[in-house]
């Protein structure tokens, strides 16, 4: 298991950089290592290219989890989940949040700012990094989304 000492890695556009930096603020004061990968400025910006640094953080395991935010949060999970062994979950309240981390083991969750407030984010960021994965049934199903996995001939 991924020692709690290893950061979060978050990422956000110009849509969301406002929501990243609550959620970064709260993590902190919650003794969470932050690696805030940017977009570190007003500037507008393509969600793609901050969806892939934060995967290729979580891929080789210098970040924990990866929380991405866009306006909708629908571009950067598209991005995010373009990349094999990331399971990137967007989410609208603590209820997905809790759910895509017993079904589906999510590794990078995705809010929108422009969708959600910053307490419902707070609510489902705090959820999803307390939920533990429930294996069981959903074993063969995450299986299944597992790079290379392929249906049986
Ligand atoms: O990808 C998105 C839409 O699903 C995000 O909401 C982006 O943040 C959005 O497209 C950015 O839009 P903007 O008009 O360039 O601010």
């Amino acid at each position: 298991m991924t020692p709690a000492s290893t950061p979060i890695a978050l990422g956000s556009d110009h849509a969301g950089i406002g929501l990243k930096a609550t959620l970064r603020s709260a993590l902190e004061a919650a003794g969470h290592p932050v690696l805030d990968l940017g977009t570190h400025g007003p500037e507008s910006v393509d969600y793609p290219d901050f969806a892939l640094a934060v995967c290729g953080a979580v891929l080789e395991g210098t970040a924990r989890f990866g929380v991405l935010v866009c306006g909708t949060g629908i571009g950067i999970s598209m991005a995010a989940n373009r990349n094999e062994g990331i399971r990137c979950a967007l989410v609208h309240d603590a209820t997905g949040a809790r759910l895509t981390r017993q079904h589906n083991d999510a590794n990078v969750l995705a809010l929108g700012a422009r969708m959600i407030g910053a307490e419902v984010a707070l609510d489902a960021l705090n959820v999803f990094l307390t939920t533990p994965y429930e294996g069981g049934r959903h074993d063969r199903r995450v299986l299944k989304l597992s790079p290379g996995w392929s249906p049986s001939p």
